[in-house]
């Protein structure tokens, strides 16, 4: 039995995204969310996902998705972030079957100043399920972990109510990210709240359960954004464990680990950390700045490799009248980028024992 006898290949809906992490977790495994900014991005992610016979998940974050949309567009209102977002939802909804993996389209933290961009997306999948009956994504992360604890809840039921109508999946955060995400600056935050407490999780766990169980904790443990040269905040998924306890405690103790817990700042992460992680529960991590450094490598390695070929259009080390079209058309030099990508994503699915799954 594998992946494809639980949920189909395409886009999945929130019913369908809960089946494949109860699937991950009974299975000790974890899928990849990789954060995408263009339809090249998201098609090395398909590719990657293709190749490695697994589930795949597909983030936009909201500077990710006003950037699908293009920079050039007045972002005030969050009408880019928008559009990109639906933009880049119906891409990938337009050829996830073809790649013949089963996908989850999220979109990543939404911080309380960024809810107009929630707002946005909600009217889409609203739309759409008037349409089709399922939503245009299957996931949406909320992230007022900024906020007061009651202020945090209170924000999740409201909009999980909404949500859970149209076949939604949420994505919470409590306690903070460390590093940088979407403008906010967490660079500089107090330590403890890097580290939640196996009680708050609980209480979220217990007002969300209330409208469906479609829904993940991204419960913080020492996560940053980003890559640094290691400093003194430290990443503790052993902690995990508590949670999923203190929740099976609670729960009259007939499910050992109750709770599907998201892994944040998966860049940079130890083999040995991601394992812990997996062990007690997480069963997705994102994956950003490690993958933006892999679409990088392959672009950058053919613009030194090929130095000579991309001076003038014609014109190159073999002669003074040879062309360089097959040089500097984009689908030879982003596909080298997309290329080093797939081998990243690969890399970050074979991490979470997400190969050979279908
Ligand atoms: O958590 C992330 C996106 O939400 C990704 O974090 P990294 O950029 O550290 O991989
Ligand atoms: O929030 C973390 C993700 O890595 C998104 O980053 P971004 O805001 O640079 O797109
Ligand atoms: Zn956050
Ligand atoms: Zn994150």
């Amino acid at each position: 039995m594998g992946v494809l006898d639980i949920v189909p290949a395409g886009v999945l809906s929130g019913d369908e995204t809960r089946k494949l992490f109860e699937y991950a977790k009974e299975n000790k495994f974890a899928i990849p969310a990789i954060n995408v900014t263009s339809s090249s991005t998201a098609n090395a992610v398909l590719e990657a996902a293709r190749d490695a016979k697994s589930p795949i998940i597909i983030q936009v974050s909201q500077g990710g998705s006003a950037y699908f949309a293009g920079k050039g567009l007045a972002n005030d209102k969050q009408q880019a972030s928008i559009a990109g977002a639906t933009a880049a939802a119906h891409h990938v909804r337009t050829v996830a079957k073809a790649y013949g993996v089963p996908v989850v389209l999220h979109s990543d933290h939404c911080a309380k100043k960024l809810l107009p961009w929630f707002d946005g997306m909600l009217e889409a999948d609203e739309a759409y399920f008037k349409e089709h009956q399922e939503p245009l994504f299957s996931s949406h992360m909320l992230d007022l972990s900024e906020e007061s604890k009651e202020e945090n809840i209170a924000t999740c039921v409201k909009y999980f109510k909404r949500m859970a109508a149209v076949g939604l999946f949420l994505e919470m955060e409590i306690g903070i990210t460390g590093g940088e995400e979407d403008g906010v600056d967490n660079t500089s935050v107090d330590n403890a709240s890097l580290y939640t407490q196996p009680e708050d999780v609980y209480e979220i766990h217990d007002a969300l359960s209330k409208i469906s169980p479609n829904f993940s904790i991204a419960a913080a443990f020492g996560n940053v954004h980003g890559v640094y040269k290691p400093g003194n905040v430290k990443l503790h998924p052993e902690l995990l464990e508590k949670h999923q306890k203190h929740a099976s405690e609670k729960l009259g103790g007939k499910v050992e680990k109750p709770l599907y817990l998201v892994f944040h700042g998966g860049s940079g992460s130890s083999k040995e950390e991601i394992n812990t992680a997996v062990a007690n529960g997480v069963v997705k991590m994102n994956v950003d700045t490690d993958t933006q450094f892999a679409y990088m490598l392959g672009i950058r390695d053919f613009m030194e490799g090929k130095k000579g070929y991309i001076q003038t259009q014609v014109g190159n080390p073999e002669g003074a009248d040879k062309p360089n079209k097959k040089y500097y058309d984009p689908r030879v030099w982003v596909r080298e980028g997309e290329k080093t990508l797939v081998t990243r994503v690969k890399e970050a699915c074979a991490d979470l024992g997400n190969i050979n799954r279908l």
